[in-house]
């Protein structure tokens, strides 16, 4: 008798599965249909279509360029429409209920404040609308049975020259709504310490923060996040594989900073179809999710841009379990890795983990114990053997 820890999960078990989200961009998850209204609303005549299905569309294969550079260009149209606080708000609260129906149970959503004040708003009241927004998502979400708790992470762009400013902000609102910082944009001739300032004085307000690195450049800006910076997480950090000698006998070595990241338990944020799309990896099958997990790396699942990946935590799941033949088991490792690896704080993180992600897969893998057997029964096909 097989149980169902070894049977691939369905897709609607993926659903259900509790999951936990520590990347994910809010201008980068909107609904296409909010997308056409809110332009409409503020009166923004640039979008490249009006259909909110072709909207969809032409957002998935405009972010398909195997560039991050020319990925980064889509982003253009949802900063545009997103530059009000009801704007801000109806995105926020519409990000947690999307989330949550997904089976999402916690989430850390990331946004650039400095790409919000293009109408006059101040950074204070870019964050208030999406930190209420997200307590409406939140409440929402509770009517319909579903359960979730997301904090954002502020972000500052890394072309830019405002880090220090926004880390100051993330402080401030640190315990209201706010759990850590980030950098994010063009990678390549942005290395991470050019905002050294921003990152030292986080770590002396002992603070949290992940950077962007390892996606469009290699090794060197991955060893520069980690140790000229410090970052407790990596937004992607595939391109440790690059100090990853795989031999022809199977045999592994790890050079010295893959064997810090993995050592050292340092949470790597990986999204594998939007690596896809900016040409990080080239398929499912070769993404280095598959040889890390083997090596046991902190790896977490997410999903980056759910609007221009076309994708949710769900989907992400359903690649690695069609392409690595993924079990429950390995989706509850994933996601303890994600909530291990959350800025909230310690306890909390734990209740989650035993309260609500473990009793949610053992509730999953228990089912195959109730599954209904049909009418035509082992005694009415002349057998008692069952
Ligand atoms: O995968 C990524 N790599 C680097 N930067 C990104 C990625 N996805 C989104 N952004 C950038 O982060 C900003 C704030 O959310 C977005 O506007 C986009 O420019
Ligand atoms: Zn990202």
């Amino acid at each position: 008798m097989t149980s169902e820890t070894t049977t691939l999960p369905t897709s609607e078990q993926i659903r259900r599965a509790p999951k936990v989200l520590l990347h994910d961009h809010l201008d980068g998850g909107l609904r296409p249909g909010t997308i056409v209204d809110l332009a409409r609303e503020t009166g923004y005549d640039g979008l490249p279509e009006a259909d909110p299905e072709k909207l969809g569309i032409w957002f998935r294969e405009a972010a398909d360029s195997g560039s991050l550079e020319r990925y980064l260009e889509t982003f253009a149209h949802t900063c545009a429409v997103m530059q009000t606080k009801e704007a801000l708000q109806r995105v926020a609260a519409e990000c947690a209920e999307d989330l949550a129906a997904d089976g999402v149970v916690y989430a850390e959503v990331r946004y650039a404040p400095e790409q919000h004040l293009e109408q006059g708003l101040t950074l204070e009241e870019v964050v208030e609308a999406v930190n209420e927004g997200f307590r409406e998502g939140e409440r929402r979400a509770r009517e319909n049975g579903h359960r979730i708790r997301v904090g954002a992470l502020l972000t500052a762009m890394r072309h830019a020259a405002r880090a220090l400013e926004i880390a100051e902000l993330a402080n401030r609102y640190r315990d209201f709504g706010v759990v850590g910082f980030d950098i994010a944009g063009a990678e390549a001739g942005f290395p991470p310490t050019r905002h050294l300032d921003a990152f030292e004085y986080l770590k002396r307000e002992n603070n949290h923060f992940t950077i962007h690195a390892g996606e469009a450049f290699g090794l060197p800006s991955i060893w520069q996040a980690l140790q000229w910076c410090g970052a407790d997480r990596l937004g992607h950090g595939v391109r440790i594989i690059d100090d990853i000698e795989v031999s022809d006998d199977g045999s592994v070595k790890l050079g010295r900073l893959a064997s810090y990241v993995r050592d050292k338990r340092i949470p790597l944020e990986m999204c594998p179809t939007s690596n896809l799309q900016t040409g990080a990896a080239t398929s499912y099958a070769e993404h280095p999710i598959g040889l890390l997990r083997r090596l046991q790396f902190r790896l977490t699942v997410n999903t980056d841009n759910r609007l221009m990946s076309g994708t949710t935590m769900s989907r992400e799941f359903e690649h690695l379990v069609k392409t690595f033949r993924y079990t429950l088991d390995d989706m509850q490792w994933f996601t303890v890795n994600a909530m291990k690896s959350a800025f909230i704080p310690f306890d909390e993180r734990l209740a989650m983990i035993n309260d609500v992600i473990k009793p949610g897969y053992a509730e999953l893998r228990a089912e195959w114990l109730f599954r209904q057997v049909g009418t035509t029964s082992a005694a009415s096909r002349g057998s008692d053997a069952v």
